[in-house]
């Protein structure tokens, strides 16, 4: 399998002088196609630094980010929008859903404002709604979907268009523990549809869900577990426990 994401030796200093603060010290960290990679450790670790670099929306002080093969330090401004958009989806804890769109309508923005035509956009929405298990949800408004169904159709959306990537910051934090593992199973069918995923999680029945768990410690990658029996086999929790 290819690497989708590499962090290499990657480094983030915030301020300078009395004020500096190492949120990141020399990270490695390869997530390869279709791995589902969770993050961990104590607050102020470094856990939402390593995802905002990763998914381009800040730089590293030292250190390279390869996303999808591509260097980001080498792109123009403008490619490294472009990668963003096309390549990385993002789900965060409180779905972010538009609350004047309807489930589909939300799945399809991305592509809309991409310059994708409303009708294909809608027909892509509608693919991914369908494989996701969603598709008799599409036409409801964000507040007649349940908090499970809204995190559901967040996901959809950051991995219409066949992005690659995805960055997900607690996604099962404002869950409960049945709704939290049917997103749990979704992000485990985009990892079979051949998305990388990277997951922050302060909880540790969710990060059972991964591959692999990465723990932070004052910005530097202190353990990895070591890789679990398969995908297959961890569509049920705890399988590689
Ligand atoms: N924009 C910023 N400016 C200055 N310092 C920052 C900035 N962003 C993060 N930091 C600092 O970097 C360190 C790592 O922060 P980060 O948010 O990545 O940790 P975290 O593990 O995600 O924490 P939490 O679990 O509380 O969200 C912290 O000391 C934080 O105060």
């Amino acid at each position: 399998m290819s690497a989708a994401v590499e962090l290499r030796g990657v480094s983030k200093v915030y301020g300078s002088g009395p004020t500096e603060v190492h949120a990141l010290r020399e990270v490695d960290l390869t997530v390869r196609t279709g791995e589902l990679v969770a993050v961990m450790g104590p607050s102020g670790s470094g856990k939402s630094t390593l995802l905002t670099i990763a998914g381009t929306l800040e730089e590293p002080t030292a250190g390279d980010v390869v996303i999808a093969g591509q260097e980001v330090a080498r792109r123009s401004r403008n490619d490294r929008a472009r990668l963003r958009r096309q390549t990385i989806g993002y789900v965060f804890q409180n779905y972010n859903l538009l609350a004047g769109l309807t489930a589909v309508e939300n799945v399809a923005l991305p592509l809309e404002l991409d310059g994708v035509r409303v009708k294909a956009a809608r027909a892509a929405a509608m693919d991914v709604l369908d494989r996701l298990g969603l598709a008799e949800r599409a036409t409801r408004y964000p507040d007649e979907l349940s908090g499970g169904e809204s995190q559901r159709v967040a996901i959809a959306r950051a991995v219409v268009g066949d992005r690659q990537v995805l960055l997900a910051d607690e996604p099962t934090g404002a869950l409960d523990s049945l709704s939290g593992e049917a997103v749990m199973r979704m992000l485990r069918q985009a990892g079979h549809d051949g998305v990388a995923t990277v997951m922050v999680t302060h909880d540790a029945q969710m990060a059972s869900w991964a591959d692999r768990v990465v723990f932070l410690r004052d910005g530097r990658a202190v353990d990895q577990t070591a890789p679990g029996p398969g995908p297959e086999s961890l569509l049920t929790p705890g399988a590689n426990a």
